[in-house]
């Protein structure tokens, strides 16, 4: 659906401030999302307006308005358009799809997410954890952020694109994937010779080429994997997928499980090294379930790896900001709000509101136990994965991997901080440690 955008002379009743010009409040929030948004909340209120690079969008902050723009019961909300960071490099993805398109393709994505399908994915990733962490036993220093993004990586190629582990090819398909993912958040976005846009737009035309030749390859002999999955999928008629089709979900799906993941994971094991009782209770719980591989029916007893890992997507979103577009005007909190606005909402800022959550700033995995539970304290006080009809559709796989690899890594490894690692983060776009996050690793 195509809005154009709303101008500014239709936004001026909305409090806010434009900052410096075209770069706006950019740098206020690239040094400090939550506290640039929560001055302007206690600033201006719940409905804001803010510069930034050029464009005007209207914040909405709190719960509420997670819930209202996420679950959208008015269809005002346009996925695709307040995504359009990602429409060049990343087109067709189910994050770019709106309303009744976005629902049919989500109902053929669903099967490659059952119960039979994830535990042919975790075998996959048992094996590939294993051998990837095998590598890690001659350190003493393991700068964990780039050992756990490569190991991510690698994992990608084969849960999602079939490739057996150490494949030949794999390595420059995983370039080209990072080149991709750099360009959909460049500030040049002009495909000039040497520019990371222009080697992000390189990368997609290598990666299509290469998708387009597998495809028959996957349908005729199908294996385990995402690609094989999607390859063979098929609508209500029993239609499949075109070509594109496959390549822009495949692409965009390993997209959207790479770096949030790899962000999720760094969070957890910083915090087990800064807190170490917490990486007691986690080698604790794995150390209690039978020896061997990790199967689809321990993941349920992994009870503490699993609120350790709530409090890191809480602590340190992956996603912490969330961009639509008003593809009709509305009202929200009796603030008149015009067709075409941007519009933004942070699960992040809520998910560090003391309206909600005691102590905010204190890492307390404790605080999602069942007595506690206090992401119960509204619907969508805890949201790391969104919610409504986009909420991430690899939430279970997302949980999956995380306790593959922790029960793998907390087996066979003890790690602590090296003297003031970890304690500079860039918190946009993905969390990730400045430092890259160096421990001391210790075999147990
Ligand atoms: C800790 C890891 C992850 C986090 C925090 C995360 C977060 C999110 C969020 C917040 C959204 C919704 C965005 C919106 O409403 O605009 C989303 C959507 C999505 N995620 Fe995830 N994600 C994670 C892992 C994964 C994994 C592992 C996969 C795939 C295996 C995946 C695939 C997707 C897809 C395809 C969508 C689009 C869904 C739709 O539009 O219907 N994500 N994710």
């Amino acid at each position: 659906m195509t809005v154009q955008p709303a101008r500014l002379e239709s936004l001026r009743h909305i409090p806010g401030r434009k900052g410096l010009p075209f770069l706006g409040n950019a740098l206020d929030f690239i040094r400090d999302p939550y506290a640039a948004s929560m001055r302007n909340y206690e600033e201006y209120g719940p409905v804001f307006r803010q510069y930034m690079l050029g464009e005007w969008s209207v914040s909405l902050a709190g719960a509420d308005a997670v819930e209202y723009v996420l679950t959208d019961p008015d269809k005002n909300f346009s996925s695709k358009n307040g995504w359009w960071l990602l429409k060049e490099i990343f087109p067709g993805g189910l994050m770019l799809r709106d309303f009744d398109d976005h629902r049919a393709h989500r109902r053929v994505m669903q099967p490659a997410f059952r119960a039979a399908a994830m535990e042919d994915y975790l075998l996959r990733m048992n094996g590939g954890i294993a051998q990837l962490i095998r590598a890690w036993e001659a350190d003493e220093r393991l700068e964990f952020y780039p050992a756990i993004k490569a190991l991510t990586l690698k994992l990608g190629a084969a849960v999602f694109m079939g490739l057996p582990l150490g494949n030949a090819e794999a390595d420059a398909l995983n370039k080209a994937f990072q080149d991709e993912v750099a360009a959909s958040l460049a500030l040049i976005r002009a495909p000039l010779p040497g520019t990371t846009y222009k080697k992000g737009l390189d990368g997609r035309a290598y990666l299509t080429r290469r998708f387009a030749e597998m495809i028959p390859e996957r349908r005729a002999d199908p294996g385990a994997d995402f690609f094989s999955q999607m390859a063979s999928a098929t609508d209500e008629d029993g239609k499949s997928w075109t070509e594109q089709e496959i390549i822009d979900h495949l692409n965009f799906l390993m997209m959207a499980a790479h770096d949030t993941t790899t962000s999720a994971l760094t969070t957890m094991v910083w915090a087990m090294a800064k807190w170490p009782q917490w990486q007691d209770a986690v080698h604790e719980e794995v150390l209690a379930l039978p020896h061997g591989d990790l199967t689809m029916k321990d993941l349920p007893q992994l009870e503490v790896t699993e609120r350790v890992f709530k409090e890191a997507l809480r602590f340190m979103p992956p996603v912490p900001f969330i961009p639509r577009q008003a593809v009709r005007a509305f009202e929200w909190q009796g603030v008149k709000i015009p067709a075409g606005a941007n519009i933004g909402i942070s699960p992040g800022m809520t998910m560090m509101q003391e309206e909600y959550w005691t102590d905010p700033e204190m890492f307390d995995p404790d605080r999602f136990t069942s007595n506690r539970a206090e992401d119960r304290n509204h619907r969508f006080a805890w949201a790391p994965f969104g919610g409504g009809t986009h909420k991430c559709i690899g939430l279970h796989f997302a949980m999956m991997q995380v306790k593959a690899f922790t029960a793998q890594f907390v087996r066979k490894y003890r790690v602590s901080l090296v003297d003031g690692a970890g304690e500079k983060w860039h918190r946009v776009p993905i969390p990730k440690p400045a430092d890259g996050l160096p421990l001391h690793i210790v075999r147990r």
